[in-house]
């Protein structure tokens, strides 16, 4: 029993053709003088090292996760899905790239479902995630991010199981369902085929968590289990690990993990150097659509946003005679996000899900998703 489950675990096979079509463009060879003037020679050293501190005991977390559920598939045999995902070829679909990547100055919004995280404690009492990504989905949300670390931020597997069922029951509907993300700490193939199990579209990877090499490997293994990625990075040295591994969606998190300060300045620093094939994701601390428009406006595809829309959430749901009924404050921060507004004229959220203000002008067509 062991030799089927070790034949899968820890190793990391090669992937069987990009279903997303890319291969390393040319635009990525005009992209190396601007690496060569920004990263030094040094960059390819193992970033292990450096881990910040809430990462690293987050991670020891996730070693004893993935030993308990390495002895669960061990168990069941071969015919346990998780057990059958890892053995088979599967195809990538796409689709969590294709919903993110609309034509040029249109932002995508990933809406995340968040009840807590260590930088900020308690966010939002969420008590039906299923729920709150119909409020997303109407909105016109393009992807839904469900964490599923318990620990640290409330979540579970079941959240995301029950969002994805929630989305599938939309198939026949427009806009289409949201393709889910499956955000967690992901060290090992085994979370990437747990994930795909339970219907998620996408899985995270965090450069700073996993090194160059480790990187790689759960790159080729999301391409042999069936799932796309989202490879997240929080400087220069990170970026240039995650384009050399053929990530196709990188996201630039805002949040410095050792201070947990925030700041859109590392999204600025970091947008010329991503090739244009790749799709775009600004992450973390943005609170109001003329930091959505911003990061717009500096090039990104995408908005990953969890703190600002559950607070929305909540306190729209709290103080229900303040709105109509189906009104809910969320989704107004997701159309205003979306709103093809101007930071120049820095209407209010609310002045730019109202339609007034002169950013709010170009607005009203986009607003009705
Ligand atoms: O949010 C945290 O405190 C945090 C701490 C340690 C590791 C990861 C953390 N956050 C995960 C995320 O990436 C965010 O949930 C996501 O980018 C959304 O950020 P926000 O809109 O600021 O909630």
């Amino acid at each position: 029993m062991m030799a089927f489950v070790s034949a899968f675990f820890g190793v990391s096979g090669v992937g069987t053709g990009r279903a997303l079509g890319q291969s390393r463009s040319s635009g990525f060879q005009a992209l190396k003088s601007k690496w060569d003037a920004v990263v030094p020679a040094r960059m390819t050293t193992d970033i292990k090292t450096e881990i910040p501190d809430v990462l690293k005991s987050i991670l020891e977390r996730k070693e004893e996760e993935v030993a308990k559920l390495k002895a669960e598939v061990e168990a069941a045999g071969p015919d346990h899905p998780i057990a059958k995902r890892l053995a088979g070829e599967n195809e990538v679909s796409g689709i969590f790239y294709s919903a993110l990547k609309r034509p040029n100055n249109t932002l995508t919004i990933i809406a995340e479902i968040k009840r807590r995280s260590p930088s900020k404690g308690h966010i939002a009492y969420i008590k039906d995630p299923a729920l709150l990504s119909r409020t997303y989905w109407e909105a016109g949300a393009s992807c839904i991010s469900v964490l599923t670390d318990y620990e640290g931020f409330g979540g579970s597997l079941d959240d995301l199981r029950e969002v994805v069922s929630e989305q599938k029951s939309y198939k026949d509907e427009y806009p289409p369902p949201c393709p889910v993300l499956r955000k967690d700490f992901t060290i090992d193939e085994i979370q990437i085929a747990e994930a795909a199990v339970a219907g998620a579209s996408a899985v995270l990877l965090i450069v700073s968590a996993l090194g160059e090499k480790r990187t790689k490997e759960l790159l080729d293994a999301c391409e042999r289990i069936g799932i796309e990625a989202l490879v997240e990075v929080h400087d220069e040295d990170e970026l240039k690990i995650a384009v050399d591994s053929g990530a196709k969606i990188i996201g630039v998190n805002n949040r410095n993990l050792r201070t947990f300060e925030v700041s859109l300045e590392t999204a600025r620093r970091l947008r010329p150097l991503i090739p244009d094939d790749v799709v775009s994701v600004a992450e973390s601390g943005i609170s109001g659509n003329l930091d959505a428009w911003e990061l717009r406006d500096m090039g990104y595809n995408s908005i990953l946003v969890g703190e600002s829309l559950c607070r929305a959430y909540e306190l729209s749901t709290e103080t229900t005679t303040m709105y109509q009924r189906g009104y809910n404050q969320a989704k107004g921060l997701i159309m205003a996000f979306k709103a093809k507004g101007s930071v120049q004229f820095g209407p209010t959220t609310s002045a730019a899900f109202y339609g007034r203000g002169e950013g709010a002008k170009e607005t009203l067509g986009e607003m009705s998703i």
